[in-house]
Formats: C-alpha cells, structure tokens, sequence
C-alpha cells in the first residue's frame, strides 16, 4: 500500500512555514518521490493561503479537528464541511493534545471521524498511550479502548487512517524501538480486524507518529505494519520534511 507522510504543523506556521511549503513544494518537483503519498495539515486559518502555494501539486491539504456537525451555535467551532470549502481533504481527529487540553472522550473523537466522513474527508484518527500508561504496562489495553471507542463502524480503509502517538514520544526526542513500535502497530491491526474485518483492516494505513525525524525516520517508517508517518515539529522545515518523505524513494519499502 502507498505510505502517508502527512505534517501536523499544530498551532504553527505564522513565521516561515508558507514559504517553507513553497521550498517543499519546488524541491519535490525536482526530485519526486512518488513512492509516497504527501500531505500537510496547517492551522484553518492558513488553509486558504496554502492551498494556493499548492495549487497544481499533488502535496494534499489536511487539517487539525472538527466539530461533530455540518454548522450551528458554536463559536470557535469549525465543521468539516468548511474543511472541505477550504480545500482539505483529510482532517486529524483524536490527536492527543485535544484529548488532553480540551478533554476530548473517544465518543467525540469518534463523532468527528463520522462528520469527517459526511464531508467526505479523510479521518486521520490518532490513538496512543501517555507516559505512565506506558510506564504501568497498559499500553496495549489503552490503544485497544481508544480504537473501539474512537473508530466508527463505518470507518473503511478508503476513508480512515490510524495514527499511533505514544504521548511520551511527542516533541520530546524519545521514540519506541523499532520492535516496540512492530509489536503495537500489530496489534493495532488485529484489533481493527476485528472491528472493522480482515480486508479493510489489512488495507487501512497505520501511521507512526512521535519524534520522527530526518535522522530516525528509516529505522521507524520501514517496520512491519507502519504505512506512513504523521510528522509534528519537523514538518515545519522542507529540508527536514523532504529528508523523512525521501526514505521512501524506490528502493525502500513497497
Ligand atoms: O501530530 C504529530 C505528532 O504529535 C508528532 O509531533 P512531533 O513530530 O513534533 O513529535
């Protein structure tokens, strides 16, 4: 299956990052890696202005979260049917820092992954354990609560894709070993099987995201079970963002 290497600028991107997409933009048109399938999902408030800077190019535009509904009473709220006006084709549901900062229950998470759907936009549902589940061995028992509550019955491999972020492994530097992260996208995908079936489980794309950088993304991305990456702070720079999408070059994994 084609991997997914989607940027999460999160609340970034007033400074360079435009112009940064712009260099991304030029070098992949130099040198391309049509290996992998490449997206970036600004703040909304950017969204316009980078759908412009990719006109023309196949770099998709993603965005952070959603509200449940199509629109209504519900200041600061965006639905993603206005993700959809604005050009994106994916959204992030579930990342753990609205999990954590706005307390968001996997119920919630799993009725924008459906408004995501209704939008027909791409759920990009993350999951992932914090630094003491991981610490007290619940790691698995965790992940598995997060998938049976945040993904949707109607969840298919053409619309959905599993992002697992172990908390303790964001913007922190510390990344799982290359067996840990096997173990967990394995189980992962048994899980999803379970739920969803062995076809779209077996073809639904489970991304790694936690300190992937230019310097560890081929020990991370070419493990069994990971089809992708969601990349945080080196999103940001086009050289550090072109270096992880490289790895898969032709040569890497299929
Ligand atoms: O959504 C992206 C992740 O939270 C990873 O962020 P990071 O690459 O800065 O650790």
């Amino acid at each position: 299956m084609r991997p997914l290497v989607a940027g999460n600028w999160k609340m970034n991107g007033l400074d360079s990052a435009l112009a940064e997409l712009g260099a991304l933009r030029q070098r992949l048109a130099q040198a391309p890696v049509p290996e992998a399938e490449i997206m970036v999902c600004p703040p909304a408030t950017l969204l316009a202005r980078a759908r412009e800077v990719l006109a023309g190019s196949d770099i998709e535009l993603g965005a952070q979260d959603c509200h449940p509904l199509v629109s209504g009473a519900h200041t600061g709220d965006i639905s993603a049917e206005m993700l959809a006006d604005a050009g994106a084709t994916a959204v992030i549901v579930g990342h753990s820092e609205r999990r954590i900062d706005h307390g968001e229950p996997d119920s919630l998470v799993n009725a924008k992954a459906l408004a995501a759907y209704r939008a027909g936009l791409t759920a990009i549902i993350c999951i992932g354990e914090t630094e003491a589940q991981h610490r007290d061995g619940e790691t698995l028992d965790v992940l598995k609560r997060q998938l049976r509550g945040s993904v949707p019955e109607e969840a298919r491999a053409a619309n959905t894709v599993i992002a697992y972020e172990p908390v303790w492994a964001i913007g922190s530097g510390l990344t799982p070993t290359p067996a840990d992260v096997a173990e967990v996208h394995g189980f992962i995908r048994g899980v999803l099987s379970q739920l969803l079936g062995q076809n779209e489980s077996g073809a639904m794309r489970l991304l790694y995201g936690g300190s992937v950088k230019p310097a560890n993304a081929a020990e991370l991305l070419f493990v069994p079970d990971v089809n992708g990456a969601l990349v945080g702070g080196a999103s940001l720079k086009a050289d550090d963002f072109y270096a992880i999408i490289e790895v898969y070059r032709a040569g890497g994994k299929a």
